[in-house]
């Protein structure tokens, strides 16, 4: 992992997982730990866009399909969407609710946990689709942003934790 100060707006500390995402032994590892954090599941939700190459890994290993939650004005038709706050800003996210059977159990996954607003909404949007949310998982937790309480009594799963 890389840690860059000031970025991308000053007093963040940007943790960059790209070097872990370009190494093959380390993606493998966190792929699988990823995949199997909450048992079985119907559907990976990756939150655009670091979460989604994850998500679609993560897929491939459990042999499920993946839920793109996308930020505004990507998706075609019928969109749910939720807003949220950041550690550097605001953001939206939106789903196709069709792509989600019902009932279906839902891994959601992204590489950082800090805040908690992306995940949160990303659960939501479960649920309002007509999803339930298996758990989340997350490659980093930067605890002292406060997350993993924002979650609620949502289950999450942090590989590491900063
Ligand atoms: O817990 P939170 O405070 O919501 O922050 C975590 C989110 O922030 C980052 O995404 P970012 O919005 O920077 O978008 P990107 O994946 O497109 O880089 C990260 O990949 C998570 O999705
Ligand atoms: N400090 C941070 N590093 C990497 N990704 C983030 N997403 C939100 N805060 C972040």
């Amino acid at each position: 992992m890389r840690v860059q100060q000031d970025f991308p707006i000053p007093g963040v500390l940007f943790r960059d997982l790209t070097p872990v995402l370009a190494d093959a032994a380390a993606l493998r590892a966190v792929t699988r730990a990823l995949a199997h954090a909450h048992g079985p599941v119907d559907v990976v939700a990756g939150l655009e866009s670091r979460g989604f190459l994850l998500a679609a890994a993560a897929a491939a290993v459990l042999g499920t399909g993946v839920l793109a939650v996308r930020k505004p004005g990507k998706l075609p038709g019928d969109v749910l969407s939720e807003s949220f706050e950041l550690e550097y800003g605001t953001g939206t996210f939106q789903v196709h609710p069709s792509d989600v059977p019902d009932g279906a159990r839902v891994l959601v996954l992204d590489d950082v946990l800090a805040t908690g607003g992306s995940a949160t909404a990303a659960c939501r949007l479960v649920e309002r689709a007509g999803g339930t949310v298996a758990g989340v998982a997350v490659a980093i937790e930067l605890v002292d942003l406060g997350g993993r309480a924002a979650l609620g009594p949502v289950p999450l799963v942090a590989l590491r934790r900063w």
